[in-house]
């Protein structure tokens, strides 16, 4: 090949980077996966990272079983500003570290590829969740690796209930779920000083029922302090209709120990809805409805 001397070399060409554009392609966003058995303040603890003044992007996906949908965001508050949470994802159907492990990928996939950069991605998962897996998602999917990485995992104990959640699977072969969040945790929250079943009470007839606080608090210290139905009800939540009032109501227990309170004001455009979540041995959906309708005509 000839080659002619006198031809100049090609300049090189210096190319241009948007700084910022490079860095935020480089970094990958964290995520911190907030676990923790049953009703030990998972979603209080979301809650406040969202409430907190810290001017991050916050995005926050939400692990609830099918039927608990709209019951778990319900309970976490927006921020009074509403800007707090750049995006709820909510993955139903499952419990995230089995059946939905490819929801999550997706999920986690959405978020990232946002034009609006995150900062930061929350993760909730189900009171029966093992994290296990959901690390080894986050730690070895190649497709991810660089946009997403496991930030920490956050387990938070309720310290009056934790004994008696780790004493209960003593002695069974297979480990409690809550043994497997305490040990993969980073960060162990103390708050507050088997396979359950779950039923969840929600019949269109509900939906146009105010209920009357007063009584239905009558009906659930007959079902969680007098076992007036031979239940074990390890937790209950959900939302309320209440008369007289434009204000959606939480339900929150867990064992002996609940609360009905104003949450935030139901909006324009939604349906007032009932919708009570049980989970707990020996529950007895018949009797739950039928005590639920009889309050209802009261
Ligand atoms: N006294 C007290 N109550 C708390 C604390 N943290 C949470 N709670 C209450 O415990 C109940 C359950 O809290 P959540 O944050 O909904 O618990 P969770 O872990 O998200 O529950 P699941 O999603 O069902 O597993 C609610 O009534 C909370 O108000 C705490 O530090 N002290």
């Amino acid at each position: 090949m000839e080659h002619d001397e006198d031809e100049e070399p090609p300049l090189a060409v210096q190319i241009q980077r948007d700084d910022d554009q490079s860095i935020s392609q480089q970094s990958s966003v964290g995520v911190t996966l907030i676990t923790g058995y049953l009703g030990s303040g998972k979603s209080t603890l979301v809650n406040h990272i969202l409430n907190s003044q810290h001017g991050k992007r916050i995005a926050v996906i939400l692990n609830e079983f099918g039927e608990e949908i709209g019951v778990e965001r319900a309970l976490i508050n927006e921020g009074e500003e509403g800007a707090v949470v750049e995006e709820w994802v909510e993955l139903a159907n499952g419990c995230v570290c089995c059946t939905v492990k490819h929801s999550l990928v997706q999920a986690l996939e959405q978020l990232v590829q946002r034009k609006e950069r995150l900062d930061h991605i929350l993760l909730e998962t189900t009171g029966l969740a093992n994290p296990a897996p959901l690390a080894s998602i986050l730690w070895l999917d190649e497709q991810l690796e660089s946009d997403v990485k496991l930030d920490s995992i956050v387990t938070v104990v309720d310290a009056k209930n934790v004994r008696f959640q780790l004493k209960e699977h003593r002695g069974s072969s297979s480990f409690p779920e809550a043994y497997f969040q305490i040990a993969f945790a980073k960060a162990l929250e103390l708050w507050r000083n088997s396979r359950r079943k779950s039923i969840t009470l929600t019949h269109s007839s509900f939906n146009y029922i105010m209920f009357k606080p007063w009584q239905t608090r009558i009906w659930l210290e007959e079902i969680l302090w007098e076992k007036k139905h031979d239940m074990d009800v390890y937790r209950c939540k959900g939302v309320l209709s209440v008369q007289n009032s434009d204000q959606l109501h939480t339900l929150q227990a867990v064992r002996e120990l609940y609360e009905i309170v104003p949450a935030r004001k139901w909006k324009k455009e939604e349906n007032r809805v009932n919708k009570i979540v049980f989970i707990g041995h020996n529950l007895k959906e018949d009797v739950l409805i039928s005590s639920l309708r009889a309050l209802a005509t009261c």
